[in-house]
């Protein structure tokens, strides 16, 4: 009898738990064929990709995956299904463009300019600073940042970058003989450089704000690279409740206090020198061309290699006034909201300071770290960059002119090859706010999608590099490069939102590498086929970027003798 009623009950309860797990289901299922029909997912599932599953589409494929494994992953599918590759995080359409005729019809476009929603991770930080800010107010804010990253001004960092790069040097000296990560040093060295050439202030004069303030930049990227390779993070509401909710708090509260302070005290600066009828040099002044310094012929190989997207940072630059007094980058700011000429408040200066501090930190810190490391490795190249050197500097430890980095050709094309095989940022991403068509099999790729150029994997290639794997220098001799399509080569992405700070990069780069390198040889353990890469925004080393060092004898390296290749 009690059986019969307990059966009775469990029947109901079935039930009670069956019909509306039924009834979900089928709304989803409705909810998902609905989907499936409209026009969004139809011309999505045209494009070639992995199949997926109702509502999360291929999000499973990254679940539980370290990041690591994660880039293998993609670069599976990339042999699989060729260069424009579709993939769904739940209704989510991703489209991944790994051509150089599909990417410029992105890059080269007015009207693609948007980033993608995965940037809004940036937006406590930086606001609406260049890097995420769009339509109008990013377009009158790049006019105004553009021209502070005029060659004139840069050559007044010379000093700066020379200092800092000594002080590397005599840092790293406690480092002879062991194995070290060299990346602490490179990202060190160049916060250090930003304080001085965005903000004008050193971590000294600054006291402990400016130790602090350094310290809280680095974290800072480091959580924002967190929460992309972590899944679960990228939902605020997950976030808000874990521990980096509370530590960003108080980064951002550190950043952002001392880039408040120093606006305000620049300010006042500003106002009281005025008033004494001291008016410092206008941006127009700097930049004007009145000079005939740098002749055609004296151009470095970057402005042949990026010549092919010329932006609006060659505008001007084919001539030099030479050295004039420097202004950091937030001084210039000032300097064009208080004179009329741009219409910025402190909130915009700011964000566009710490923008500029982004931006420049985590980029060059991994790009100079992976030179280092690859010379380690490939001694033939470092025995060469070396002699290079020797014939610019002979044995005087003098300071590196901006001259002297017109002769480091062959240090050039060591950059300009280390940037293409690790792109320091491996992808970019831009929302679709309109239809395009691209050149792929002429796919249509509908408006609301994301598109994610695979820099990293164009750079390799085979359509456009010889051998695309192997870090080879020569890939950018000038008859190595006149017929490649100019963008299979875009570390700095390209066309009308085109990285900023290139030329201070390449700039800083020379002089960084080359003191360091007439001082120290390199040594890496781990042959290149062994970096183990961290798909991150911000390309690196999840194995860490090891080398050892010895210090130089300054006198030039036969390559007979000392050829110790160590080419895999
Ligand atoms: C090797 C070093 C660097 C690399 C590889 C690099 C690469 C890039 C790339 C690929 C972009 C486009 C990002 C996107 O569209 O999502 C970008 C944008 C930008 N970069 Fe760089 N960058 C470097 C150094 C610097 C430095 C040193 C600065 C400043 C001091 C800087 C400032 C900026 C700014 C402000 C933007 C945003 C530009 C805009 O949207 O209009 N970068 N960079």
């Amino acid at each position: 009898m009690t059986s019969i009623v307990d059966d009775t009950n469990q029947v109901g309860s079935a039930h009670l738990v069956f019909y509306p797990l039924l009834f979900i289901t089928s709304v989803l299922w409705l909810i998902h064929r609905w989907q499936q029909q409209s026009r969004f997912f139809k011309l999505g599932n045209v494009l070639p990709g992995p199949a997926g599953v109702p509502f999360f589409g291929n999000a499973l494929l990254a679940f539980g995956k370290k990041p690591d494994q994660l880039v293998d992953i993609a670069l599976g599918y990339a042999e699989q299904y060729g260069t424009v590759i579709r993939a769904w995080l739940g209704s989510k359409l991703i489209v991944f463009l790994l051509d150089a005729d599909d990417v410029e019809v992105i890059l080269n476009s007015q009207v693609h300019i948007d980033k993608a929603p995965e940037y809004r991770f940036f937006k406590p930080w930086l606001g609406e600073g260049l890097l995420i800010s769009t339509g109008p107010k990013w377009r009158s804010h790049r006019k105004m940042i553009a021209p502070t990253f005029h060659i004139n001004i840069l050559k007044s960092f010379v000093g700066v970058f020379n200092k800092n790069s000594k002080s590397v040097v005599e840092k790293m000296c406690s480092e002879v003989g062991k194995t070290f990560d060299v990346h602490d040093y490179m990202s060190t060295a160049t916060v250090d450089i930003l304080l001085e050439t965005a903000m004008g202030i050193t971590r000294k004069t600054q006291d402990e704000s400016g130790f602090d303030y350094a310290m809280a930049v680095m974290k800072m990227c480091d959580i924002i690279h967190q929460r992309h390779y972590k899944f679960w993070l990228r939902f605020d509401a997950i976030f808000n409740f874990s521990s980096f909710f509370e530590q960003q708090k108080n980064f951002l509260n550190i950043i952002h206090g001392l880039t408040n302070k120093v606006i305000k005290s620049k300010k006042e600066t500003y106002f009281e020198n005025k008033a004494k009828g001291f008016i410092p040099p206008t941006l127009a002044e700097l930049t004007r061309d009145d000079d005939n310094v740098l002749a055609t012929d004296n151009k470095t190989l970057s402005d042949t290699v990026f010549k092919g997207y010329r932006d609006d940072l060659d505008f001007n630059d084919d001539n030099d006034v030479g050295e004039k007094k420097r202004l950091a980058f937030l001084d210039l700011m000032i300097e064009s909201a208080q004179n009329g000429t741009h219409q910025l408040t402190d909130q915009e200066i700011k964000e566009e300071v710490d923008t500029i501090m982004f931006e420049g930190h985590d980029t060059t810190a991994a790009g100079s770290s992976f030179v280092l490391c690859l010379l380690g490795v490939y001694k033939d190249v470092q025995v060469k960059v070396y002699n290079e050197l020797y014939e610019i500097f002979g044995d005087s430890d003098r300071p590196v002119t901006f001259a002297d980095t017109l002769q480091m050709k062959y240090l050039e094309r060591v950059i300009l090859e280390s940037l293409r095989l690790y792109p320091p940022v491996p992808v970019i991403a831009r929302k679709l706010n309109r239809d395009v068509n691209v050149v792929t099999n002429n796919y249509l790729i509908p408006a609301g999608a994301t598109v994610v150029i695979g820099t990293y994997k164009i750079h390799r290639s085979p359509k456009y590099y010889k051998d695309p794997e192997t870090f080879n220098p020569d890939n950018f001799l000038p008859e190595n490069m006149q017929n490649r399509n100019y963008y299979s080569y875009i570390p700095f992405s390209a066309g009308p939102r085109s990285c900023v700070g290139r030329k201070y990069a390449l700039l800083k780069l020379k002089i960084l590498l080359s003191t360091i390198l007439r001082n120290y040889e390199t040594t890496s353990a781990v042959p290149e086929k062994d970096f183990k890469l961290l798909g991150d925004i911000i390309l690196k080393r999840s194995d860490g970027f090891r080398i050892s060092i010895e210090p130089r004898k300054r006198v030039p390296i036969n390559l007979g003798i000392n050829k110790k290749k160590t080419t895999q």
